[in-house]
């Protein structure tokens, strides 16, 4: 990544961790192992983004998304994706031009904190509102391990590091379902290109992902996964 790009973000220098005001103030970064901190900060930038940026964005990644990776796999492939919010980069379209390339698509059906459940994504006109305001197809729920079958994995993110380390929405729900998944299934998270930073804080248990799509960049493969 070059260092002129827009909108980078990158891990706080130590002069950034909070000043004499004890990092109260809304003007400085988040301590670098805080979690917490670092997701409301990106999400906070997401719901403050114009909706014709956020519409560029994906229509772009939508693009990468069909030309350079569902190109890749074969007709009847599964994957594993989930139905954006209206802030998550990509849109609903990315589903349905998987559905147009013949593949099998299955997203998540929320239950209590643990592994994710499963159900097919038939297209956005049968799915109903379901937990955390996120929205669910109707169909018959997969156990947890319908996840083996997949050949490429959409893994919501808020932000990802160019490690592959991602920060998710807090509930633990993908780094609970991820090991799961097949030995050479590609993990891929959709992110804005200010969401693709240089250091975000890891636990033991997150997984780290090997590909990373972004507006500009497109696909960037994680070294070393
Ligand atoms: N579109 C989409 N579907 C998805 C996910 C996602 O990130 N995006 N998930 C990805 O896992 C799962 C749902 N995970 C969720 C995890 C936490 C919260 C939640 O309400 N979190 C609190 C904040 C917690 C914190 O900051 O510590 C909140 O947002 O107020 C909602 C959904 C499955 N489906
Ligand atoms: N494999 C696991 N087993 C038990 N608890 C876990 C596991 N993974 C995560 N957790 C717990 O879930 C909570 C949220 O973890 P974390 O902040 O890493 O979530 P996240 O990666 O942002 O969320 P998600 O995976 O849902 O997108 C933490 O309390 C963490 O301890």
């Amino acid at each position: 990544m070059s260092s002129k790009d827009p909108g980078r973000e990158t891990r706080p220098a130590r002069s950034d961790r909070g000043g004499e005001d004890g990092g109260a103030s809304p003007h400085t970064l988040p301590a670098a192992g805080d979690k917490h901190g670092w997701r409301v900060r990106f999400r906070a930038r997401r719901a403050a983004a114009a909706q014709e940026d956020l519409r560029a964005e994906s229509e772009s990644l939508a693009a990468t998304w069909r030309t350079e990776i569902l190109t890749t796999l074969p007709r009847g492939a599964t994957v594993c994706a989930y139905v954006p919010t209206e802030t998550e980069p990509g849109g609903v379209r990315m589903l349905d031009d998987a559905l147009a390339a013949g593949l099998r698509v299955l997203v998540p059906v929320t239950g209590a904190p643990g592994p994710l459940s499963w159900a097919q994504y038939t297209g956005s006109g049968s799915l109903r509102p379901a937990r955390y305001g996120l929205l669910e197809p109707p169909g018959p729920v997969l156990a947890p391990s319908a996840i083996a079958g997949a050949t490429l994995i959409l893994v919501p993110a808020v932000a990802v590091d160019l490690r592959g380390v991602r920060l998710g929405r807090g509930g633990g729900y993908y780094d609970r379902t991820l090991p799961l998944a097949a030995p050479g299934a590609a993990m891929v998270c959709v992110v804005g290109d200010g969401e693709l930073v240089d250091e975000l804080p890891e636990d033991p248990h997150d997984v780290r992902v090997g590909t990373v799509l972004t507006p500009r960049r497109g696909v960037v493969r994680i070294d070393r996964h």
